[in-house]
């Protein structure tokens, strides 16, 4: 799976979707031109989101669209998703590469330069960095609540992996991550609280074309 193309990238919050169902965001977001969906849904039970992700899973596959799961890797397993989304306290890449099999996509989260670094030598497959901008969708610790495009820059310019900014953005400063060295952006409320999932998801897609 090509990482590098990975320009556009839904991080899924029923609870943040007004009053819509993770695979109806999903499925306006596909018919926006999304290049990848991520399962994250943290308020729900494993249960809920291996239901959520076998849905999501049958949307994502006529799509042709890659799906990854946040957190877990037996989530991942379980509704045969393309790779799991690791944070610096989930199973360690091997780990999960191990249980998931060498072509399993493996992204992790980094922040900093090291930890950046730390993750391309254990074999991720790319970089989610953030928040980029401050955001309120996570409850994401001060001194990293908006690191900045400058972050972007410098991780960028220290791994051959691909960047993927996260937290705060959407279309109208999406092109500035870009610009700045990240493959693409994930976004989380830009899409699934927009009145219109599939407008904004093609809004997202412009933003970043051709940068
Ligand atoms: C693409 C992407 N980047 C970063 C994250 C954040 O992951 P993590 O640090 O594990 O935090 P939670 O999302 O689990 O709260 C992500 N999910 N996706
Ligand atoms: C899931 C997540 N991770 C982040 C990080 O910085 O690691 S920020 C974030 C939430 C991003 O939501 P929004 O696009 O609505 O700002
Ligand atoms: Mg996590």
């Amino acid at each position: 799976m090509n990482t590098n193309e990975w320009q556009t990238y839904l991080v899924t919050a029923a609870s943040r979707s007004a009053g819509r169902t993770t695979p109806e965001v999903v499925a306006a977001a596909l018919d926006g031109g999304i290049d990848v969906v991520q399962l994250r849904d943290k308020d729900a039970s494993v249960r809920e989101r291996y239901e959520t992700g076998t849905r999501l899973r049958e949307l994502t596959a006529e799509a042709g669209v890659p799906l990854i799961v946040n957190d877990r890797v037996d989530l991942a397993a379980a509704v045969d998703a393309d790779g799991v989304h690791l944070g610096q306290s989930d199973l360690r890449v091997a780990v999960a590469r191990e249980q998931l099999g060498e072509s399993a996509v493996v992204g992790v989260s980094a922040s900093t330069v090291e930890q950046a670094r730390a993750a391309e030598a254990a074999g991720a497959d790319y970089l989610g960095v953030g928040a980029v901008y401050a955001t309120s969708s996570k409850d994401v610790p001060d001194e990293r609540n908006g690191v900045g495009t400058e972050r972007i820059a410098a991780i960028a310019d220290a791994v051959d992996i691909p960047v993927i900014g996260i937290g705060g953005i959407d279309a109208s400063n999406a092109g500035k991550v870009v610009d700045a060295g990240a493959t693409g952006v994930a976004v989380l409320s830009a899409i699934t609280a927009a009145e219109d999932p599939t407008e904004a998801t093609a809004a997202l897609g412009e933003a970043v074309a051709d940068v």
